[in-house]
């Protein structure tokens, strides 16, 4: 796939190909995953960590939630914020939490105003994306969401520090990338860590 193609249809492609991945392909893909993750210092020094539930074929991050509550770290979901459009809340993920769906169909802790944890206090937001490329230019699902939470972070390198999680096969080329887009310093994937040089 070459930058010829339009953001639009490059997540129509990228969805596709990873929702194609058997459901065998997607169990090892996630322990594929969740043995580089937990190798990370980053992790390993992390005691509060964001991460989204898997949907519309994204790589699976259970395993690695399983490994979190083991071992002691605090794991926070999104939960699109009602009040504030284009933004999203962290809240307390536990065995025990309340679950609902939201607006596109993902399941979210119920919203608990006791629960929400500032973006400062996360250590690592680990980041959905449909797509990214060689230069560590991302883009997601197309509500901006994760862009305008980083974008604190791509100014002045404050706050939680974000980690792209993805299939190998959302790895594209080269992205039209927009201004508002916020590349990341690194994202993982079952077959490798992709490292980048952040330029702001
Ligand atoms: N697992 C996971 N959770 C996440 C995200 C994500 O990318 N992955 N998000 C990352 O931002 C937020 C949700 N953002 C989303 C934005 C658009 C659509 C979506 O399905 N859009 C439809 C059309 C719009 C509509 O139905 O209103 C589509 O593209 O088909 C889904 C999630 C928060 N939670
Ligand atoms: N920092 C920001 N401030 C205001 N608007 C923003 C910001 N970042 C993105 N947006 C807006 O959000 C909309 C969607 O952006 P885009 O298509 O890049 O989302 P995405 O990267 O696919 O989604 P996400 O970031 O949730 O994964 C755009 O109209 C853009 O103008």
């Amino acid at each position: 796939m070459n930058n010829t193609f339009n953001r639009d249809q490059i997540r129509q492609q990228v969805r596709a190909a990873r929702r194609a991945l058997s459901v065998q392909q997607q169990m090892m893909e996630a322990e594929k995953l969740l043995v580089r993750l937990i190798k990370l210092e980053k992790v390993q020094r992390a005691s509060s960590i964001a991460i989204s539930l898997a949907f519309d074929g994204e790589i699976d991050t259970r395993p690695f939630i399983n490994w979190c509550w083991e071992n002691n770290k605090q794991v926070y979901l999104p939960v699109v914020d009602p009040f504030n459009k284009g933004h999203l809340l962290f809240l307390h993920y536990t065995v025990n939490t309340e679950m609902v769906s939201n607006k596109y169909g993902i399941s979210e802790p119920k919203l608990n105003q006791l629960q929400i944890c500032p973006i400062s206090q996360l250590d690592i937001i680990f980041t959905p994306l449909v797509a990214f490329d060689k230069q560590g230019n991302r883009i997601g699902m197309g509500g901006g969401y994760y862009d305008r939470m980083l974008a604190p972070w791509f100014d002045n390198k404050t706050g939680p520090y974000p980690i792209g999680l993805a299939h190998d096969c959302q790895l594209i080329d080269a992205l039209p990338i927009e201004p508002w887009d916020v590349p990341l310093p690194e994202i993982i994937t079952p077959s490798n860590k992709h490292l980048f040089i952040t330029k702001n």
